[in-house]
């Protein structure tokens, strides 16, 4: 294996897992607890496919919004019943490992949000092997700014990104919006079961052949930069919500809390919720469901009940 001991990492403790140890840790299906590892990943895709279908028969939508020239570029804007101006925005980035999953499978959410007000945008990206990392940072990016554009009036912009796709929406607490000539309204990022420090992933099967190099997995790691340059929030009152079921794994935990710390030591308004009874999947399938736990944070949050 590579020199795991050096660097400044020494310490962090997947440094001294087994290989078998670290691809079991980054294997979110084998911590679930009511199913089994298939069927876990089957009823996921399941629900989040009667989910859009469902988000997609109440008319109330724009489907296949290009927001860049790519074919992969694409976002759908779910909107709620009552027709406003000044809706606020809340832009999903599903997970898969940056290798599966799609906007059209992906629309949880919708129903709930939708039915308070908020209007909820889908976002694709092109995942591997079509995109690399720093490709799909910049379409995640991208998206950003073009709703931005196309509703300047929003009540703000919330980011919600699950596991991989919550390290997509991770990466924007990094991102330098003067370059894109349009500074996002971002009032808030709900972090949902996220790898933020893609340096152990390197050393798992799955994800090898987008990691190449530690240059890459340090460049797309928000904990990484996060620990060595912190940044600020454009709005300080920006809220950030990391989140992580209780059935994750420990390195999935461990994941999330240190980047809450870091973002806590760094000034943001972060907060940390570990939901009780959940696995990784069922922490995101839940948003289909009003009364959730995390669906009722989301809209606390987005109403600014607390
Ligand atoms: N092969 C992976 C699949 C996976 O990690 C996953 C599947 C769907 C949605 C999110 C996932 N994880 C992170 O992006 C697993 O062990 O579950």
């Amino acid at each position: 294996m590579d020199d795991l001991d050096g660097g400044p990492k020494r310490g962090a403790p997947w440094k001294r897992m087994s290989k078998e140890e670290l691809e079991n840790q980054y294997s979110p299906s084998r911590w679930v607890v009511r199913l089994g590892a298939e069927e876990a990943l089957r009823t996921y895709s399941q629900i989040g496919n009667e989910a859009t279908k469902r988000a997609q028969a109440t008319g109330r939508n724009l489907l296949d919004v290009p927001y860049g020239d790519g074919e992969g570029e694409k976002l759908d804007i779910y909107f709620p019943e009552a027709v406003s101006e000044a809706l606020p925005f809340l832009m999903f980035f599903h997970g898969g490992y940056w290798q599966s999953g799609s906007k059209d499978s992906s629309a949880f959410m919708v129903s709930p949000l939708t039915a308070q007000g908020v209007a909820v945008v889908i976002v694709a990206y092109d995942i591997a092997p079509k995109g690399t990392l720093d490709q799909m940072v910049d379409q995640v990016t991208q998206s950003i700014v073009f709703v931005q554009k196309q509703y300047p009036g929003n009540q703000g912009i919330y980011l919600c990104g699950h596991s991989a796709g919550a390290h997509l929406a991770a990466m924007m607490l990094l991102a330098n919006w003067t370059e894109h000539g349009v500074t996002p309204n971002l009032k808030g990022f709900f972090l949902v079961s996220g790898i933020y420090d893609l340096e152990p992933v390197m050393h798992t099967s799955e994800n090898a052949s987008l990691l190449t190099t530690l240059e890459v997995a340090q460049r797309n790691s928000p904990q990484w930069h996060l620990q060595t340059a912190p940044t600020q929030p454009v709005d300080p009152a920006c809220r950030i919500l990391v989140t992580v079921g209780q059935h994750d794994s420990p390195e999935f935990h461990r994941q999330s809390r240190e980047l809450y710390q870091t973002l806590r030591r760094g000034g943001w308004k972060a907060s940390f919720e570990e939901l009780h009874d959940v696995d990784h999947f069922e922490i995101l399938w839940n948003l289909t469901q009003k009364d959730y736990v995390l669906t009722q944070i989301i809209l606390k949050t987005i109403f600014q009940e607390s």
